[in-house]
């Protein structure tokens, strides 16, 4: 008995003592050293993993609800060994932005893609290599990034990708029905559907995966609203069964593309963009996986940004009669003897229309609460303009939250909750003080001298190094196909009542604009006197 005793006591002893320095070693291993120049550490409820917790549970919120409690322009998030320094103030937005050297975004980039797009190791191998530009401007990603940026600037090649749109958006517009009592349809499914056809006919060309594959259009959505769940990669195709179908269903119809050359009548930009990976040694496969980020990136926010600026605009009478004002300037008319044929100036639309394109920015203020990320390659420290400095520290991620900051009264004024179309009138950094507290949203008007807005402040399309290229391909898209809309139909509520707008989709990690959470359904009608009209527009 003793003998036995003794021994289990032992044993006992032995699992204790090696249970404590298991623990005093993992302990050790989590450990971070705090530098008191680092941003503020936010207590964790759970030791190493609370953050983590509160973030894949409440996603966005939960980086509200901080600000909401303690309102810091930068904090830090410790996470299991690691760090994540979370920006909310366009001061220190800026200077990350400012310090693209060492705070970059392709390892993040290279990271998500490589789990999206399921690259296999050869190809990974090749993106790393000189990653971050060390030795200069070669290397896949250094080069893609400055050919993207040199083709959607503003130029020929962007000329004919908006002609490309253009076409196409008219014909789907012109082939609405001329029938008194109008066409009732569910907006944003349709609007869906256009923008997927149109914008992918313009950018992939007219044997796009979705023109040659019709089935492929609710594959494609499936993968986009479960992207996330995809990307943490538990099982996928168990915890993202629709997801993981979308995209096996879409990475077939890419490889089919580049397999049959379809690309030869794509846009410039897919042209090269399949020409520089081939250069690099990618297979066909892997040049076709590639396709996958760039074809989520030209489809996923102009429908939703669109289905927006028409409700909201076609919700307000004011607001519809003012647009409407600014709009028939930019329209010309001829008549061919059979038909009267209206064109939108679309350059015109774009400089000549102050409240149209306010409108449209706010409408992206409201629903992009995209956050820009950026790994640390090294210790740097950021100042702002106020003075203000912090160390981020080697291997820490840095997000920028472009949610918090469109939801900061400090930076937009008391009104921030509220839609005001107004708001970016007086030029397109006005501050929103510039809007008359106090008057109703019709009779605001832009004060002589505004307060400037932070230029870093305006993040629907990111920042820095990564300002989203593709945003005047997505401005002249969204804005013409709205501004016929305007010029030429009526959209009501199926009864003849204004459109009213739903609520948002509260998607928990936001990729993009948010979506509206139900569809509406509407009625849309030509305007007395343009029943027989056809709508052309001029770039
Ligand atoms: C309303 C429409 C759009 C919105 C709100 C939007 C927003 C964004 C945002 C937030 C980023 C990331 C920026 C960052 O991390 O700092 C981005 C990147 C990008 N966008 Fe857009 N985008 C839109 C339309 C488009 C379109 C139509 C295209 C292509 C034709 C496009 C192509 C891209 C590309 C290629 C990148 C990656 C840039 C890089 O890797 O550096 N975007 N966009």
């Amino acid at each position: 008995m003793d003998y036995n005793y003794g021994s289990s006591f032992t044993l006992g002893m032995a699992v204790l003592a090696a249970l404590a320095v298991a623990a005093a070693l993992l302990q050790r291993m989590l450990k971070i050293e705090k530098d008191p120049r680092e941003p503020p550490f936010i207590p964790e409820g759970v030791p190493y993993i609370g953050h983590l917790i509160g973030m894949v549970q409440q996603g966005a919120k939960y980086y509200q609800g901080i600000t909401d409690r303690l309102a810091l322009p930068i904090y830090t998030l410790r996470t299991i060994n690691s760090r994540t320094y979370v920006v909310n103030s366009p001061e220190l937005a800026a200077a990350v932005q400012r310090n693209s050297k060492t705070l970059t975004f392709n390892p993040i980039a290279l990271a998500v893609s490589s789990r999206m797009s399921q690259f296999d190791k050869a190809t990974v191998t090749t993106l790393r290599v000189n990653m971050n530009s060390e030795e200069g401007n070669w290397g896949v990603f250094p080069e893609t990034h400055d050919m993207m940026y040199a083709i959607l600037a503003p130029g020929p090649d962007l000329e004919d990708m908006n002609a490309r749109v253009l076409t196409q958006l008219a014909s789907v517009i012109n082939a609405l029905s001329p029938r008194q009592d109008g066409e009732d349809m569910k907006l944003w499914a349709w609007l869906r559907h256009t923008f997927t056809c149109c914008s992918s006919h313009a950018v992939y060309g007219p044997e796009n995966p979705f023109a040659m594959n019709p089935e492929l259009e609710p594959a494609f959505w499936d993968f986009e609203a479960g992207l996330i769940t995809l990307l943490v990669n538990v099982f996928p195709s168990i915890t993202a069964t629709k997801a993981y179908y979308g995209r096996e269903a879409v990475l077939a119809a890419l490889r089919e593309y580049v397999e049959k050359e379809r690309y030869r009548t794509a846009s410039k930009l897919i042209q090269e963009r399949i020409g520089l990976n081939a250069r690099y040694g990618f297979s066909k496969k892997m040049q076709a996986h590639a396709e996958l980020a760039m074809l989520f990136g030209s489809l996923v926010n102009a429908a939703p940004t669109c289905f927006w600026l028409l409700v909201q605009i076609f919700s307000r009478p004011w607001l519809l009669a003012e647009v409407r004002e600014e709009v028939m300037h930019c329209v010309s008319q001829e008549s061919d003897g059979i038909a009267i044929v209206r064109t939108i100036n679309v350059k015109r639309l774009v400089r000549e229309c102050p409240l149209f394109n306010s409108t449209y920015r706010e409408v992206l203020r409201f629903t992009a609460s995209i956050a820009s990320s950026r790994l640390a390659l090294a210790d740097t420290v950021i100042s702002s303009a106020k003075g203000d400095s912090y160390l981020l520290k080697k291997g820490s991620v840095i997000q920028i939250q472009g949610g918090v900051i469109h939801a900061d009264a400090s930076v937009w004024g008391e009104d921030v909750k509220e839609f005001k179309p107004r708001r970016f009138l007086a030029s397109p950094s006005a501050h929103p003080s510039a809007v008359s507290a106090g008057a109703d949203e019709k009779h605001q008007t832009a004060a002589p001298e505004p307060k400037k807005l932070h230029p870093a402040a305006f993040r629907a399309f990111g920042g820095g190094s990564t300002l989203c290229p593709g945003r005047h391909f997505a401005q002249v898209e969204i804005l013409s196909f709205v501004a016929l809309f305007v010029a030429g139909f009526d959209v009501t509520a199926v009864d003849g009542a204004l459109v009213v707008a739903p609520e948002k989709e509260e998607t928990r990690i936001p990729l993009g604009i948010q979506k509206p959470l139900t569809d509406i359904d509407v009625r849309v009608k030509r305007r007395q006197g343009n029943e027989e009209v056809v709508w052309r527009f001029v770039n």
